[in-house]
């Protein structure tokens, strides 16, 4: 197996307190890998700087073999990552088609995109609203589209930033199996989730969270188990895993 990213002991603090401490991760290559952890874990923190919102208070990024550390956001997209953050950044007025007609512009070369487009389209789930505008898709397929506007730039890694936050169960269960088909087709998804329901449908490996720490890794079977896990979930202060 290879590693396509690896964080090593990465550290951010924010004045004095240690949001990631010391994180050394490795997603390997065609896997997906959930990064869970109750509130205030510091998955989100974790994320922004494996995408470089942030840099580092210490420790290193690497992706696909290169130090990243130091790379801009924009670098590392052109590296192969690419990212659906919680903040939704379709073109609202636009229909779903042309959302991802810009997004296909930067990779699909101009005798593709027609046909990348319908293969898009198809994946997500909106073929039968691709000329509906963007802004009056509902929360899920909106979500798909943002999904499939990062999977229009081709990348090696899509990094998910908690894709069912505010879908209904079955929303869930279907943006599980578009994961679920894009892992069959090779790959390789790094997933923050609150959602256990969700993580049990697609993941592969999971990284559990707990204070800015690692306190938990292996296959979903592995962490359901742990009693450890369990705990810090219910443990005082902290609300339960969402749903
Ligand atoms: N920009 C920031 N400035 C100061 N403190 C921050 C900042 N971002 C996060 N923190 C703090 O760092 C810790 C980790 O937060 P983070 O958002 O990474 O956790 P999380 O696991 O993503 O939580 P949630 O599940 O609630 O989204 C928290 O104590 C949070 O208050």
């Amino acid at each position: 197996m290879t590693e396509i990213l690896a964080t090593r002991e990465l550290s951010k603090s924010f004045g004095g307190l240690a949001a990631v401490s010391g994180v050394s991760l490795a997603v390997e290559q065609g896997q997906v890998h959930c990064l869970i952890g109750p509130n205030g874990a510091g998955k989100s923190t974790l994320f922004k700087l494996i995408v470089g919102t942030y840099p580092p208070s210490a420790g290193a990024v690497l992706f696909r073999g290169e130090d990243v550390t130091a790379a801009r956001p924009f670098q590392r997209v052109r590296r192969g990552m690419s990212i659906k953050m919680q903040q939704p950044s379709i073109f609202r007025e636009l229909p779903v088609r042309q959302n991802l007609h810009i997004a296909l512009q930067y990779h699909a070369d101009r005798g593709q995109m027609g046909e990348e487009e319908e293969r898009l389209l198809e994946l997500l789930g909106l073929a039968a609203a691709a000329e509906t505008p963007a802004g009056t898709l509902s929360h899920g397929q909106q979500q798909w589209l943002e999904i499939g506007m990062a999977l229009a730039l081709k990348p090696a890694l899509l990094l998910l930033d908690e894709p069912t936050a505010g879908l209904s169960p079955e929303e869930t269960e279907r943006t599980g199996d578009l994961i679920l088909r894009l892992a069959r087709e090779g790959m390789t998804v790094l997933v923050v989730e609150h959602d256990m329901a969700f993580v049990r449908q697609v993941a592969q490996q999971v990284t559990v969270l707990h204070l800015g720490r690692v306190f938990a890794r292996g296959s979903v079977a592995e962490i359901t188990a742990d009693p450890r896990v369990a705990e810090i979930y219910l443990g005082k202060g902290h609300h339960h895993a969402r749903h």
